[in-house]
């Protein structure tokens, strides 16, 4: 049974409906490009919709000293998401700036791209396993694609680590039996269109990962 994490909420009822379905993370993005972004104000609005036991993960791309501190004072974040291009060494900045734990994504396209999850893993707390974003998208991640899973078959990494990358109800239970991840995170797969969740496709993604 892999936890799982639904990221990209807007809405106070899918927030309450990913945490309801069993998921273990919410996600709000704190990156204005993207169609799921929210202000540091309405994540504030959201949060209390997050009960005890779900943990409240900001995503931010190579984010300023000045845009962390100024979200983390208006929101109770429990996990720093680094989305990208940041260096192990601003991993390590970003942690002794905040003291929450950071989870660093690493994109990847092909096998040239694994030792970089040794690297962060030497400072990150947790790693995001994603899917190289085209080179032409605005967006670093959240863009429903999937990289070929077999690289990562019988790898491991000095941390805890989610997969991600283009999940959806239909193929999570496929991925996660060929990877092993021990979590899965999901934004475009539980959506009706760019920004929009559902809460049906919500429930769906996580029993599908918990079969
Ligand atoms: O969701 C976004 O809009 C986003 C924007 C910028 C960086 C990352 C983003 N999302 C993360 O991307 C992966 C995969 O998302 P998807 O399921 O393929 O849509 C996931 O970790 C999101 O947290």
């Amino acid at each position: 049974m892999a936890q799982v994490k639904i990221c990209g909420l807007r809405r106070p009822e899918h927030v309450e409906a990913a945490a309801a379905a069993g998921a273990r993370y919410v996600g709000f993005v704190f990156f204005p490009k993207s169609p799921r972004a929210v202000s540091a104000e309405e994540a504030a609005l959201l949060a209390p919709h997050v009960p005890v036991g779900v943990a409240r993960v900001g995503l931010f791309v190579d984010p300023d000293d000045e845009t962390l501190g100024s979200v983390l004072a208006q929101v109770p974040l429990d996990i720093i998401q680094l989305h990208g291009s940041e260096t192990p060494d601003r991993v390590a900045a970003v942690k002794a700036l905040t003291g929450l734990p950071v989870m660093k994504s690493v994109g990847l396209s092909g096998p040239a791209d694994l030792p970089a999850l040794t690297d962060y893993g030497l400072v990150a707390d947790m790693l995001l396993v994603d899917t190289k974003p085209p080179k032409d998208s605005d967006l670093p991640g959240g863009n429903g694609l999937s990289f070929d899973w077999r690289l990562l078959v019988g790898r491991q990494w000095l941390r805890p680590w989610m997969l991600a990358g283009g999940l959806t109800a239909q193929n999570v239970a496929e991925a996660i039996r060929l990877t092993g991840a021990p979590a899965v995170d999901v934004s475009s797969g539980v959506e009706v269109e760019p920004g929009e969740k559902d809460e049906a496709l919500i429930r769906a993604f996580v029993a599908a990962a918990n079969q």
